[in-house]
């Protein structure tokens, strides 16, 4: 099941394209859109949102064609919720004025309003606060004020611009597990846009990265993050063998094996089952200890510097979404 599909999407401003030919299928789920700033995640949304026309190409939201219309953008805007990137909340009133009206605005009954409102203040973890003026929350409850009232009229699929903006490590672990049980709890389909590649590796099912308003690559997270046929050796010394890991690498390379050393870490080319049998009995023969042998998995974030390396958009571009949005640093998840 499809529920946002583009086919060759190009938004152009008098000096910048920013979205450039885009072609996308995404599925139920939580999918993370990544790209550094200006790649064109925003512009993508609100073109989705029927805020902004498109310059060429279609897009369809929930079967529906973004600009088939007004009574098609209601529809849509029935079925969507979203949360912008800036702050955009009125001060003097509180979070539980504000997303009943929003509630309202999406065509809730009054009393449905304020039930919903309740229900959806206290799923984001908003208690007696919601009665107090939004002006003097912290940036952490203004961000789950703009998830409630994205969420408060029970939405198929709601749009999440940059959430975990301006969130110190603890709010941004908070936002991302709230965002995770939005598809969980409710069913609810979310597309979450964010610069930082690593912080999706962990909510999202399907992780969409684009760079200069191209796509550069779409997939499923588990694709991303699947389990190499590499196995990761580790090994103590002993007074037989002060380096253990040199004598192992021979040992090992005199069976036959392709081995690559980092530091005190053999990686080993698991081309069959055979070769965990090699690898215990040539580190027992010797007499070291085992201090660990795993099957290596790639990071999001790893495996977009090795395409880094090849792709010819990077290599010409030099500061690139991926090369930004794979920075590690940048996340406290990428490690
Ligand atoms: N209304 C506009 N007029 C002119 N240029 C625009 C407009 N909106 C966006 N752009 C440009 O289009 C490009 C894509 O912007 P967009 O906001 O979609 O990026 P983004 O990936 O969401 O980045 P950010 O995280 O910084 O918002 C940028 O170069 C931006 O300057």
């Amino acid at each position: 099941m499809t529920v946002i599909a583009t086919e060759n999407l190009s938004k152009r401003f008098p000096r910048v394209t920013a979205l450039d030919g885009l072609t996308l299928d995404i599925g139920p789920g939580v999918t993370g859109l990544v790209g550094a700033n200006g790649a064109g995640k925003s512009t993508l949304i609100k073109i989705l949102l029927g805020l902004s026309p498109a310059s060429e190409g279609s897009a369809s939201v929930l079967g529906l064609d973004v600009a088939a219309g007004s009574a098609t953008a209601a529809a849509i805007r029935e079925r969507v919720g979203y949360m912008p990137e800036h702050d955009c909340l009125p001060p003097d009133v509180s979070a539980t004025e504000f997303v009943v009206h929003m509630a309202r605005m999406s065509g809730l009954p009054a009393t449905a309003a304020r039930e919903r409102t309740a229900d959806t203040l206290r799923h984001v973890g908003l208690y007696e606060e919601r009665y107090r003026p939004i002006g003097g929350y912290s940036t952490g409850m203004k961000q789950r004020v703009k998830l409630a009232q994205a969420l408060v009229h029970d939405p198929q699929l709601v749009f999440l611009d940059e959430p975990t903006n301006g969130l110190d490590p603890v709010g941004r672990d908070d936002m991302l597990g709230l965002i995770r049980r939005v598809h969980t709890d409710f069913g609810i389909s979310v597309l979450v846009t964010s610069h930082l590649l690593g912080e999706l590796e962990r909510t999202s099912d399907h992780v969409v990265v684009i760079d200069g308003g191209r796509l550069l690559r779409s997939s499923s997270t588990s694709d991303f993050t699947q389990t190499t046929a590499t196995l990761a050796v580790e090994v103590t010394d002993t007074d037989a063998h002060p380096d253990g890991t040199a004598t192992l690498r021979k040992t090992l390379a005199g069976a036959g094996l392709e081995i690559t050393a980092d530091g005190r870490l053999l990686y080993v080319d698991a081309a069959d089952e055979d070769t965990y049998d090699v690898v215990r009995d040539a580190v027992a023969g010797l007499g070291l200890g085992l201090v660990r042998m795993e099957q290596r998995r790639h990071r999001i974030a790893e495996i977009f510097r090795d395409d880094d390396t090849h792709h010819p958009t990077n290599a010409a571009s030099g500061d690139t979404a991926s090369t930004t949005a794979a920075d590690p640093a940048g996340s406290p998840h990428a490690h």
